[in-house]
């Protein structure tokens, strides 16, 4: 099949020696230009307050992508035609002087100015403002933000409402860099063009959801954000409930970008908070002391740089919630995500019922349910767990569970799973918002968030503790042994 055209672009990346910048998207970037994804006439202009000049930009991204690209995918050539691409100019961002020279920048060019921020989103609505005084825009333009938006219901309808000012919601994209995995996006393949899976995902055939993100790493230096931030709304606010909404959503009429969103906003709304009672039994809140990972002693999340010894900042959490419409009623959804957790796996699991009728050994009643597994890192695929006869003449009609595996990286040995940016920035540029979030999503699930942390504040309670290499606090795994179910940590 032909490579679809994409447009050209000027795009602004404003923050462009900040770490996310240096860290993922010059690499997505590179990777869009080798694949022949970026037209021709493609400029990048970085924007950052380092004295430098262009050539010592293009130096520092070289530096950039020796890190963050595979060798193996390295090429000299193409890696110098995409530094070519490469401008910069000297910014404060938050004074209006000097935003005309983006517009100079542009004189004479009739590709729209994609402006990508790369930076704290307490600056986001002033870099609109000055990109709009500075004569930058046009009906055309775009802007790419980062999460998270706000650090609240009311942060984000302040940050919104000044990005809103100056650009219209068909010209903003809001990262959710979940939604630019392969295999998230593969749900929606999975769940709509498969009768299979359509037709049996629904209360009367599902049990339970599990979804899991577990992070290996630590702070990662970024103690004064995250401190602020801490798992619930660094994680939970924006990926985990994306990732909820892919998996709980009625089918959208069309792949259209607001189909897709109208279904995710509906999951939302109908997102049973925790409230009352619920928050002693319905949600464990975590920080890791010091332990282990991978082999190696690492500190505790209060000895880390930077520390303020007394924060009760969460970097795990675990809930059960429900989404309360005819679908899903009784269906309990158990979400966890935390830093320091034993390995790096993200994943979902879909727990069928099983059979109203059991007539096999009573002993293995509990694996006589089918498990559907989908992989979103490492190891992207989508598994599904069915129970055969296990063979032998001395094993009777003993069952067995056995999978039937679609990994991707075998499946399709040719084909490159691309990351995440490469995706979404793809996406901006053709112009596509389907994978992007509606302000409307970002508020609902604000909404939810802020009754969870009014509920823990009113508590007052301190974070429990789990040794780093843990899966996170025993009462996390309490939490769903009291209904009879465990954690599935296998593939
Ligand atoms: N890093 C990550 O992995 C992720 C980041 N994000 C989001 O991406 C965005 C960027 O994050 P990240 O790269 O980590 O942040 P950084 O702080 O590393 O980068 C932001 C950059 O903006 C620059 N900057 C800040 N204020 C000004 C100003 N007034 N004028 C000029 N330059 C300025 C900083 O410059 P200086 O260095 O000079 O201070 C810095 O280089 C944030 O919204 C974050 O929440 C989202 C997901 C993951
Ligand atoms: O947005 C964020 O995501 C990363 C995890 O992303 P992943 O793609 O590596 O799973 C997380 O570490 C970071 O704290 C958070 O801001």
């Amino acid at each position: 099949m032909a490579v679809e055209q994409t447009p050209a672009v000027d795009l602004a990346l404003f923050g462009a020696l900040g770490d996310l910048a240096l860290r993922k998207l010059y690499a997505a970037l590179y990777h869009l230009d080798r694949g022949g994804l970026l037209a021709s006439d493609t400029r990048i202009l970085g924007l950052a307050r380092q004295d430098i000049d262009a050539e010592a930009f293009r130096e520092r991204v070289r530096e950039a992508l020796d890190k963050s690209v595979d060798a193996k995918e390295r090429e000299d050539e193409k890696v110098d035609r995409f530094i070519d691409r490469l401008h910069y100019l000297k910014l404060d961002f938050a004074s209006v002087e000097g935003y005309r020279e983006i517009a100079q920048w542009q004189a004479g060019r009739r590709t729209p100015l994609t402006v990508y921020l790369s930076v704290p989103a307490s600056l986001f609505g002033v870099i609109c403002k000055n990109l709009e005084q500075g004569g930058c825009l046009d009906e055309e333009s775009r802007v790419v933000v980062e999460k998270p938006i706000g650090y609240d219901l009311e942060s984000s309808i302040e940050i919104n409402d000044a990005i809103g000012s100056v650009f219209d919601e068909r010209q903003i994209y809001r990262i959710d860099h979940y939604l630019g995995k392969e295999t998230v996006q593969n749900l929606l393949a999975l769940r709509f063009a498969n009768p299979l899976f359509g037709n049996q995902w629904n209360q009367s055939q599902i049990s339970h959801v599990e979804i899991t993100v577990a992070e290996t790493v630590g702070i990662e230096g970024r103690w004064g954000y995250f401190d602020q931030a801490g798992q619930l709304r660094d994680m939970v606010q924006n990926h985990l409930m994306q990732l909820l909404c892919m998996i709980a959503m009625e089918p959208p009429s069309n792949l259209d970008a607001d189909s897709i969103r109208d279904e995710k906003v509906k999951v939302l709304k109908a997102l049973r908070p925790i409230e009352g009672e619920r928050l002693a039994t319905d949600v464990v809140r975590g920080q890791y002391i010091s332990g282990t990972s991978g082999g190696k002693p690492v500190p505790g999340y209060l000895e880390e740089e930077g520390a303020n010894v007394d924060s009760r900042t969460e970097t795990f959490v675990a809930f059960k919630t429900e989404v309360s419409n005819w679908r899903w009623a009784g269906v309990p959804f158990y979400l966890r995500t935390g830093k320091r957790m034993p390995e790096k796996l993200s994943q979902i699991v879909i727990h069928f019922r099983q059979q109203p009728h059991y007539i096999f050994d009573p002993d293995q009643r509990g694996l006589a349910s089918n498990k559907l597994i989908i992989r979103l890192q490492p190891d992207e695929g989508i598994n599904l767990q069915v129970l055969t006869k296990d063979s032998g003449l001395d094993k009777g009609m003993r069952l067995r569970p056995g999978p039937l595996h679609l990994d991707f990286h075998k499946a399709f040995p040719k084909a490159r799973i691309p990351d995440a940016y490469e995706r979404l920035i793809l996406e901006v540029m053709k112009g596509r918002q389907y994978l992007f979030v509606r302000r409307d999503e970002v508020e609902y699930s604000w909404r939810w968030v802020d009754k969870l942390i009014a509920g823990w504040e009113s508590r007052g309670l301190p974070p429990k503790r789990y040794p780093a290499g843990s899966w996170g606090p025993v009462s996390s795994i309490a939490m769903i042994t009291r209904d009879g179910r465990s954690w599935f940590e296998e593939y």
